[in-house]
């Protein structure tokens, strides 16, 4: 018989498509997946008003859950959202409250393009018409105001810092507080602080989104910092070499140990783009992120290729999101923008915006 367990239940949510309406589970629903000798449990987070309306889509989880080889019993049930309390500890209120929807970028390492994937997909949240914030919580290689173009310090309102403006988006770095080699030599507690100071001693706007570049890694940092922040959901970078991979479900388990939902896996510098004649190599073979993040049971939300114009245009302050919105890699950043966008769900605050450049 074959074995069944949490991931491949996980993964079989992840790709169910209800027959009525093609209505999806998406991964942030997900509050709990037991299984035991074939008999599976699912708990799914509706809020309490919702719960009518959803009981078909339930019932087609529950049948689809039932027909899947190895399961003797499935059942799938509605609970309610998590009290706050349960999930921040008292003494610890959640930080960045007017933000509506939070969305930490993250890796298992360093190196893979996490800040290239945060900035750009900032930026392509806010061509989408959303008031978006960006803060680089990366203390040890902060790269944000380098990526951004700004350099200067921010502009203080009584003891509280102004984000910066850039390309759309209000931005903080650690960079834009110390330079870079006092941050390096910092340990544990104290970038912890200097994290808490950059939520709490900043003047954030009511925002739509607030995108954070985590540090590379799963340690204390990436675990306290998911603890602290009502985080909405993750996504993870990874590149297509296998040992990139090894390190992004890592780092999807620990978002999955301290509850906050995986929206998915980005392959970044997926394949290579001659900018001279077109062809595409792919370099570290292709579609490992999309094999895996199937295998572990959450989204694929899509390629960025590996492009020289993105190092480029990172290195030169423009992000290339904002500087080449029509090139492949601005879409590709847009794809990603949409699928992210998908899964947060929720109204914007303001209409669609368009950019001319
Ligand atoms: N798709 C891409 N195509 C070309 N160059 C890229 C791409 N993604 C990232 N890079 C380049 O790779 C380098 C590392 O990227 P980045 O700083 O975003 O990685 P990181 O994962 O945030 O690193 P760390 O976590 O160590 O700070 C940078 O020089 C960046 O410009």
């Amino acid at each position: 018989m074959t074995m069944i367990d949490e991931t491949s239940i996980r993964a079989r949510i992840a790709a169910f498509r209800a027959p009525a309406d093609k209505r999806t589970v998406p991964p942030a629903m997900i509050d709990s997946v037991a299984v035991r000798d074939g008999m599976v449990q699912v708990a799914l987070t509706v809020a309490k008003a919702d719960a009518a309306k959803l009981e078909p889509l339930r019932r087609a989880v529950e049948a689809d859950l039932a027909a899947m080889e190895g399961v003797r019993n499935a059942t799938v049930m509605f609970t309610g959202p998590r009290a706050a309390a349960a999930e921040t500890p008292a003494q610890a209120p959640s930080l960045l409250a007017n933000a509506r929807s939070i969305v930490a970028v993250a890796s298992g390492k360093g190196g893979v393009g996490k800040s290239t994937v945060a900035v750009n997909l900032a930026v392509s949240l806010a061509a989408l018409g959303m008031s978006v914030g960006l803060l680089d919580a990366d203390i040890y290689g902060p790269s944000l105001p380098r990526m951004l173009g700004t350099k200067g310090k921010p502009e203080m309102a009584g003891n509280k810092l102004i984000p910066v403006d850039a390309w759309g988006l209000k931005a903080i770095s650690i960079g834009h507080v110390v330079d870079e080699e006092t941050a390096m030599v910092w340990r544990g507690p104290m970038v912890l602080n200097a994290l808490t100071q950059l939520m709490t001693q900043v003047e954030w706007p009511a925002l739509d989104v607030m995108v954070i570049d985590l540090p590379p890694g799963t340690g204390d940092i990436q675990l306290t910092l998911s603890q602290r922040v009502r985080l909405s959901g993750a996504v993870v970078v990874s590149t297509p070499q296998d040992i990139a991979l090894l390190d992004a479900r890592r780092g999807v388990s620990m978002f999955r140990q301290v509850r906050v939902p995986v929206l998915g896996i980005v392959e970044n510098m997926s394949f290579f783009c001659c900018p001279n004649c077109g062809t595409r190599t792919d370099i570290f073979g292709h579609g490992g992120a999309r094999a895996e993040a199937a295998r572990i049971g959450v989204p694929f939300l899509g390629e960025i290729p590996l492009l020289p114009a993105i190092r480029e245009t990172s290195d030169a302050g423009a992000p290339i999101a904002a500087s080449a919105p029509d090139g492949e890699a601005a879409r590709a950043f847009m794809a990603l923008a949409e699928a992210v966008s998908g899964q947060l769900g929720g109204e914007r605050r303001t209409g669609p915006r368009i950019v001319i450049e």
